[in-house]
Parts: C-alpha cells; sequence; structure tokens
C-alpha cells in the first residue's frame, strides 16, 4: 500500500457564501444552519481515490471582498484551490474572478489546481448564475467546475483532488 500523500487545499470565496458548511459538511457529515463569520479553521480527512490514500489538510479562510488584501499565506505550502461562490449572488460571483487574478499574481504563475464551485444550489428560487456561467468561467481558468449544496450534502471533490 503506498504512503498517504498530503496535501492541503484552501478554500476562498465571499463573504457568507458556505466555505465553512461545504467544509464542515465534507470532513464531518453534517450542516449547521447558523452563521458564524471565519478567522481561520483547518481541518484534516483522509480519503482514498483509485488506491491511493490522500492527508488532506483544508484551510477554511475568512471571507473576503474585492477590496481586502489577499493574504501571502494563502500563496504558501498550498496544493490546490477551492474558489467558491454562491449562485445565489452576483457580488460573490464577481468577487471570485477577483480573487483569482489575486491568487495568480500572488503565485505569479499563469494556472494554479482549482476547483471552482457554486454553492447553495438547492436555493432554487434564488438562483442568479446559472451552471453554464459557472462552467465557463472555471474553463477560462482551465480550473475543474462543480455545484454543491452544503445544505442537502450534495458535493463531491474527491475527483477533483
Ligand atoms: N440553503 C443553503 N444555505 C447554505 C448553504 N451553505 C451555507 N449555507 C448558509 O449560508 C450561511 C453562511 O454559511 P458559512 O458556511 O458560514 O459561509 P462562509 O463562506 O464560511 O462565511 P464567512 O466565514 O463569512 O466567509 C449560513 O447561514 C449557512 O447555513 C447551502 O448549500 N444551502
Amino acid at each position: 500500500m503506498p504512503q498517504p500523500k498530503y496535501r492541503k487545499i484552501a478554500v476562498l470565496g465571499y463573504r457568507s457564501v458556505g466555505k465553512s458548511s461545504l467544509t464542515i459538511q465534507f470532513v464531518e457529515g453534517q450542516f449547521v444552519d447558523s452563521y458564524d463569520p471565519t478567522i481561520e479553521n483547518t481541518f484534516n480527512k483522509m480519503v482514498s481515490v483509485n488506491g491511493q490514500d490522500f492527508n488532506l489538510q483544508l484551510v477554511d479562510t475568512a471571507g473576503q471582498d474585492e477590496y481586502s488584501i489577499f493574504p501571502q499565506s494563502h500563496s504558501m505550502d498550498i496544493h490546490g484551490y477551492v474558489l467558491v461562490y454562491s449562485v445565489t449572488s452576483m457580488k460573490s460571483f464577481e468577487v471570485v474572478q477577483v480573487l483569482h487574478d489575486k491568487l495568480l499574481d500572488m503565485v505569479g504563475k499563469i494556472q494554479v489546481p482549482t476547483v471552482l464551485v457554486g454553492n447553495k444550489k438547492d436555493l432554487h428560487m434564488e438562483r442568479v448564475i446559472k451552471p453554464e456561467e459557472g462552467k465557463k468561467l472555471a474553463d477560462s481558468w482551465g480550473a475543474a467546475f462543480m455545484e454543491s449544496s452544503a445544505k442537502e450534502n450534495q458535493l463531491d471533490f474527491s475527483h477533483h483532488i
């Protein structure tokens, strides 16, 4: 059996898009309905993909907006990024694009391993971003794309690791 590989993943996005909820749902299998703004939390989870074990360290970061100073720590020792917006918030979709630009600028690369996630897909009546728009943005980055609901436990990051 090969040794587990260590992977550190940062979860970034605008405020209240569900970064903590997605992370907690993925790691602990539960949904917390209350809103408690995050400063920064780290979670660990072992996952197995195609017979290879991965020791995932997920860094759930504080919500940012287009004016936030992008913390340098978000560009160091990170193997990949989960950039989250809410399908109910145009603002969050705009902010995720600004964050992606800042990220590339900070790491000095033209591409970083990224999954773009459109969360809160259970809120059908409040949706303002179509799946095609998220997919188009992810394609322009060379990133993977998925929609999710932390509430209804519809997420599967594992095949994107
Ligand atoms: N309906 C629905 N609500 C969600 C979903 N994900 C998160 N929420 C709710 O949205 C609110 C914000 O969720 P958080 O996970 O705290 O968001 P966050 O992005 O970590 O927020 P910050 O820490 O401020 O950056 C909470 O009230 C959650 O219960 C989802 O998939 N569906």
